[in-house]
């Protein structure tokens, strides 16, 4: 493409790809200076041009000595603006080719983006963005973030539009929208999930938190578009009042535009009435626990409010794939309960517990997690709170230590720990076969924080790992001694109602 073509007034030289960092500057490349958290993009300027950049886009004022020859220097107002215009043009504005739904909140996204993904295939090629997958076609990619940078996000959509795709659901991270990485995307509908404590080592405050959130309803969803707001979520009247879109809203607890009664909770599947516009619909579906009631109904209205016959979408709901590590069970036939949850916020612990809590019932809960290192701090404690209130055996492990030690972390969680009993044991994959071996039939056993996750982050970075899932399967089958025997006291179909 032409540089003409991306800035008004610049000569006709050919680019052959944008970029802000300059160690990936290829020859040709268009270098954005981008303002970070510990860098300033300004300061790489020469390393670009080393590299072969053809174009420097900077807002800061440069002296001859910082402008090497070679280049052409664009200056602009603010460079996050200009590379957010130039990818869209770059890359022919993918996402005003496709149906686009944003999804964002503390909790739910990567759940309701692939319920969103799976059912609206049934009607055309979607394609997912998040932190299980880049997904679209027979394409699958390993993400390094839930919301790629601004650059690749849009590469990853032009993709899908020569792939075939005619709509995509995007994970929208709180880091996603104060970062302005998806500037260049105009959503057709954007979801709210919840907003609970999580990531404050960024955002700093809860407010600021609920600010970057916010930005999806007041600034990225068209106004022709719509939001789809949780109603029994404390945000949600704020967020009403700042949406540029029209509200649709969903729930359990107040009347809403789809709101699901009589919720039933199996161990495993749920069933609840939906009533939109007075009439009820029955539902019943393969996910559990509460929360996923929840992120069913945002999935329903999403994809109902994009002109999907409502019988198709709850015909599909009864038999979801499942969504990779998130509340995953693990059946090889023992007679316990085994979940993989990717469980990572207090309120998403919460939730497990309690799920697991009215799974086992006066049976034993089990339950084997961490706390990432370099991560919040503060969550560490009230984890062993929320576990200490909930479980009877507690195996504290690894969970992505980073560069601190795994002990360490353990012992701030301990601090919340007052009377259930507990033991560290750093090796994950030796946490979880402690964990299965002492299970007992009707006992429960919850792995929770990693998911489906294939690595841990170690010092050096990602570390290959199994899996909890993997893992999980391995260990039954090795040390489960119950395996082979007959169980007549444990009824799994044993239902219970939710309070
Ligand atoms: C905290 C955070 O979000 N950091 C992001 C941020 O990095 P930064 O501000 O530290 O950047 P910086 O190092 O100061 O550099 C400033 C600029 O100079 C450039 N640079 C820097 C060094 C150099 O040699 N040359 C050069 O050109 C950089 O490319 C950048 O443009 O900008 C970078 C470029 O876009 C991101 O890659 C980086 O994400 C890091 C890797 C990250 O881990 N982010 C996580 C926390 C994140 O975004 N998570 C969310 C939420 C997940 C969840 O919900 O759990 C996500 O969407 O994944
Ligand atoms: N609606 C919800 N409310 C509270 N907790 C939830 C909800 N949905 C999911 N969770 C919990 O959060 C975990 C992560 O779910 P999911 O991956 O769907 O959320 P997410 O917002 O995409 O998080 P991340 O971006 O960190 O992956 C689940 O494993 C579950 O423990």
């Amino acid at each position: 493409m032409r540089l003409s073509k991306l800035f008004k007034n610049a000569p006709t030289t050919n680019v052959t790809g944008l970029c802000f960092d300059s160690r990936k500057v290829q020859p040709g490349n268009v270098y954005f200076c981008l303002p970070g958290m510990t860098h300033d993009g300004h300061e790489f300027i020469k390393q670009a041009v080393e590299k072969g950049a053809i174009c420097i886009v900077h807002s800061k004022e440069l002296k001859p000595e910082e402008m090497p020859v070679g280049a052409i220097y664009i200056r602009v107002a603010d460079t996050v603006d200009a590379m957010n215009q130039a990818a869209r043009i770059f890359y022919s504005k993918p996402s005003d080719k496709m149906l686009m739904y944003g999804i964002t909140g503390t909790n739910g996204k990567s759940t309701i983006a692939n319920v969103i993904r799976n059912i609206r295939n049934k009607k055309e090629p979607t394609g997912y963005i998040g932190t299980i997958a880049i997904e679209y076609g027979n394409v699958r990619l390993q993400p390094d973030l839930t919301t790629p940078d601004a650059l690749f996000l849009q590469e990853k959509l032009s993709e899908m539009v020569r792939h075939g795709m005619k709509a995509c659901a995007l994970e929208v991270s709180s880091h996603g929208l104060a970062q302005r990485r998806v500037d260049g995307i105009n959503f057709d509908v954007a979801i709210f999930t919840n907003l609970t404590y999580d990531h404050l080592d960024y955002h700093g405050t809860m407010k600021s938190y609920f600010e970057a959130k916010s930005l999806l309803f007041s600034e990225r969803v068209k106004p022709t578009g719509k939001s789809i707001l949780n109603i029994d979520d404390a945000c949600f009247e704020k967020l009403q009042r700042i949406s540029q879109a029209p509200v649709i809203t969903y729930g359990i607890e107040h009347e809403c535009d789809y709101r699901a009664i009589n919720v039933q909770i199996l161990p495993k599947q749920s069933k609840f009435d939906l009533v939109y516009q007075g009439k009820t619909y029955p539902v019943v579906t393969n996910l559990v626990a509460t929360y996923n009631v929840y992120n069913l109904l945002a999935a329903i209205a999403a994809l109902h409010e994009t002109d999907m016959d409502l019988d198709v979408i709850l015909e599909a709901c009864k038999n979801l794939p499942q969504v990779d590590g998130r509340l995953e069970q693990i059946d090889m036939g023992q007679p316990f309960h085994v979940i993989v949850d990717f469980a990572h916020t207090p309120d998403g612990m919460k939730k497990m517990f309690q799920f697991g809590r009215q799974i086992a019932q006066t049976h034993k809960l089990i339950s084997v997690f961490g706390s990432a290192g370099k991560r919040d701090v503060a969550k560490r404690k009230v984890f062993g709170e929320l576990a200490d209130q909930y479980c009877d055996y507690i195996i504290l492990t690894e969970d992505d230590p980073r560069d601190e030690d795994p002990a360490v972390i353990a012992d701030q969680i301990e601090e919340g720990i007052e009377s259930s009993n507990h033991v560290f044991i750093e090796d994950r994959y030796e946490a979880i076969r402690q964990a299965i071996e002492s299970a007992n039939p009707g006992d429960c056993v919850l792995l929770l924080g990693k998911g489906d996750e294939p690595y841990i982050y170690r010092e050096n970075g990602r570390a290959p790992y199994k899996g909890d899932n993997v893992i999980a399967k391995e260990c039954i089958s090795k040390y489960c001694r119950h395996i082979n025997e007959a169980v007549d006291d444990v009824n799994e179909d044993e239902s219970f109602i939710e309070e």
